[in-house]
């Protein structure tokens, strides 16, 4: 289970989070939703163990985020580029398959058949869409217990990021595993979570169980609007 309790982190003098507590339980896939610097990635960051909190805790299973066991328990996919450049797709694989003994290259090696990408395809030559692919592939690919996936589709051509979306899923086992995931493509996402929190501001403005959500005639969009328009005309 992954724990934030009363989580305050503040960069330079802006609050990223401000005082959240919530716990994400196993083997579910989340959505982690909200505005642009609302606070998701920083969120990510901490679970992986990159950020330390201002205030407060952040645990793994019952582990301080900041002890460096945590790397064991982890799979964070960045923003950001960080496979080098000059490697083939299959030279990356390698190399990460290096770089973590819970790497599983038979699983990378299907992952990589189903995002379509070639072995000898150089990275800088990748396009956006498929350096994500690529980026998805390494993660997936490690036997961790959390899966943390920061925008995954963005750069994904719209045509296939509800196929990729649904088969990325096949790749997670959620007997073991847990899938967290920052995204703005809420509809895509939909129809494989099981769990939504939404972020606004820093703070948790919802946190539900989709079924929970389904249950009461709505689908995750609408749910967010009426959260929206509620916290609307208390501010
Ligand atoms: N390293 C940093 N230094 C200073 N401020 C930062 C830093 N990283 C993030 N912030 C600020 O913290 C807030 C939350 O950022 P964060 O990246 O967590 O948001 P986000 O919800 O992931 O946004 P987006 O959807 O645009 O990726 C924003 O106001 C952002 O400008």
């Amino acid at each position: 289970m992954i724990s934030f309790e009363n989580v305050t982190k503040q960069y330079i003098k802006h609050k990223a989070l401000n005082d959240v507590t919530f716990n994400l339980e196993n083997g579910k896939v989340i959505g982690l939703v909200g505005e642009n610097g609302s606070g998701k990635s920083t969120t990510l960051k901490l679970i992986a163990g990159l950020l330390r909190t201002t205030k407060g805790k952040v645990l793994v299973d019952g582990q301080s985020n900041v002890d460096r066991k945590i790397s064991y328990s982890v799979a964070y996919m960045s923003e950001l580029d960080h496979v080098y450049p000059f490697f083939t797709v299959g030279e990356a694989i390698d190399f990460f398959a290096s770089q973590y003994n819970d790497f599983n290259q038979e699983k990378a090696e299907e992952i990589l058949s189903f995002m379509k990408l070639q072995k000898e395809q150089k990275v800088k030559t990748l396009s956006k869409g498929n350096k994500g692919r690529l980026k998805m592939t390494i993660t997936l690919a490690r036997n961790v217990p959390y899966i943390l996936l920061d925008e995954p589709f963005s750069g994904l051509d719209p045509m296939v990021r509800s196929a990729i979306v649904k088969g990325l899923i096949r790749f997670v086992d959620l007997e073991t595993q847990s899938l967290i995931i920052t995204t703005h493509e809420i509809k895509e996402i939909e129809p494989v979570l099981d769990e939504v929190l939404v972020i606004r501001d820093g703070k948790v403005l919802g946190h539900q169980l989709v079924d929970d959500i389904r249950c009461d005639g709505k689908d995750v969009v609408g749910w967010m609007e009426q959260l929206y328009e509620e916290v609307q005309i208390h501010d």
